[in-house]
């Protein structure tokens, strides 16, 4: 479970807090999108839940614990339970399929080995297993270069799935793809979500996405959360509400 209790981030120098009190829970099963205009504070909240920015007031609990007192081992080990998937990718563009993900290991495996690119056969059977969990198992060998935006994305979900994760980190992840890519990397994250039970929290422009997959939907405007709820209940005004008008697409 992670719990922000009262969360409030300030960037040095900004006049105005990117985070505004924030109070939310998210259990395991759910999926949630997180919907709001440019600035409205979704990268940050995605950065506190990984330990990336620390919180200016209040705390994140991580299963009960609160995440600014851990060890920084524990925090890594937290960071390494979080599978992120980033709008570009993040990949080693001359690396192959395979050499990428194994890059998920790196948070659990000490640093000679990460160097020397030693990986041991069950680590090399995992990779193998997920990469057929992703549709990729024909790409093993492929450099990351020659793929597809698509391709890539599934190999940045391939990536965090070795994480073997507890949760779902994705910020923006589907901003660079079209629309039926962008819906076929939705029902992968879905699919792996629901196989894995793990918390999802996903950063997204497309309110339809939105709407057809999650659980739950966060509205957040100028840092503050402005709509928490079922997509069910989504509606014309709560939008408008989001962002200021109603979107078009
Ligand atoms: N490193 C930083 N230093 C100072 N201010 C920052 C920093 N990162 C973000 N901000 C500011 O914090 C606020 C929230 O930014 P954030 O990136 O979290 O929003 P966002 O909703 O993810 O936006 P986008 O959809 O454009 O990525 C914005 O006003 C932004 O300018």
């Amino acid at each position: 479970m992670i719990e922000l209790k009262d969360v409030t981030v300030f960037y040095p120098q900004a006049k105005e807090a990117a985070l505004k009190n924030v109070n939310l829970t998210f259990e395991r099963g759910e999926f949630i999108c997180v919907l709001g205009p440019s600035g409205a504070g979704k990268s940050t909240m995605i950065r506190t839940i990984n330990a990336l920015q620390p919180v200016s007031e209040g705390k994140v609990l991580i299963n009960g614990e609160d995440l600014s007192k851990l060890s920084e081992n524990k925090r890594r080990q937290w960071r390494s339970r979080t599978g992120m998937i980033f709008q570009h990718f993040h990949l080693i563009p001359r690396l192959t399929v395979e050499q990428n993900i194994l890059t998920g290991l790196f948070g659990k495996r000490n640093a000679i080995s990460n160097i020397l690119g030693l990986f041991n056969a069950s680590e090399i059977q995992k990779a193998n297993e997920v990469l057929r969990q992703v549709g990729l198992e024909q790409m093993t060998d492929r450099r990351v270069e020659w793929l597809s935006g698509g391709q890539k994305q599934r190999v940045g979900v391939a990536r965090a799935l070795m994480q073997e994760p507890e949760v779902f980190l994705g910020d923006e992840p589907v901003a660079s793809l079209d629309p039926s890519i962008s819906r076929s990397i939705f029902q992968l994250l879905k699919n792996i979500h629901e196989n894995e039970d793990l918390i999802t929290l996903i950063n997204v422009h497309d309110v339809f996405l939105a709407k057809s997959f999650a659980t739950r939907v966060i509205g957040l405007s100028d840092g503050k959360v402005v709509f928490d709820n079922s997509p069910e209940t989504l509606s014309a005004e709560n939008l408008e509400t989001i962002y200021g008008s109603t979107p078009q697409d």
